[in-house]
């Protein structure tokens, strides 16, 4: 069964609008999400580029295709109040729910609550309620993000999406193949199918 390796940072829209899609595609496509959460300041850093919205004029343009495209996907989005948020506890936890098989429900609803329902990621409160929603005792998994081995885990998938090749995301990779952005999901689909 083929994977597609999903790079993504909660701050990136354009990866919560490709989350609303790829675990659709995947069943389309008889394959497997891997969730991994990579810190995207890091990687725009590592490979010389920055955030869109820097340029005024992409930005203003930015919001509309966003919109677009949550329209198009017939999915709920509202521009975060709360950007450009501190995502990194939130990125750990994924961790966390991963080691009980609970990657998918915690990124998913990590990027509703960030993308759809405007709330802050980055409050412990907000966290915990997360954690207790998709069944994961709450006051362990926010003791387990502060633990070095969770820590190094989002650390070593950063600096992997980095020596992969990524610049922005979402960054998705089928095999040794990089395709950027929610609107190259077309691609991942035949590759996966291939
Ligand atoms: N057209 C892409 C845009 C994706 C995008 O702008 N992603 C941002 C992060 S939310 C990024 O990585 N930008 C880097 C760049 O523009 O080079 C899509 O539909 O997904």
């Amino acid at each position: 069964m083929k994977t597609v390796d999903f790079f993504f940072d909660f701050s990136s829209p354009y990866s919560y609008l490709a989350a609303t899609q790829l675990p659709a595609l995947a069943a389309r496509a008889g394959a497997t999400i891997a969730y991994r959460p990579f810190v995207l300041f890091a990687v725009f850093k590592a490979a010389g580029n920055d955030m869109p919205a820097k340029i005024p004029t992409k930005g203003a343009y930015l919001f509309k295709d966003l919109d677009r495209w949550a329209r198009h996907y017939g999915v709920p989005f509202r521009f975060s109040s709360h950007f450009p948020s501190n995502t990194i506890k939130a990125m750990r936890m994924v961790h966390v729910a991963a080691d009980q098989g609970k990657a998918e429900a915690f990124s998913q609803a990590a990027f509703r609550a960030m993308w759809a329902e405007d709330r802050d990621i980055a409050s412990p409160e907000t966290l915990a309620e997360l954690a207790r929603g998709v069944g994961l005792d709450a006051e362990a998994a926010l003791a387990a993000i502060e633990t070095p081995a969770i820590k190094d885990r989002l650390r070593a998938d950063t600096d992997e999406a980095i020596t992969r090749g990524a610049f922005g995301a979402p960054a998705m990779f089928v095999g040794d193949e990089l395709f950027w952005g929610n609107d190259r999901l077309h691609f991942v689909e035949e590759a996966l199918k291939g």
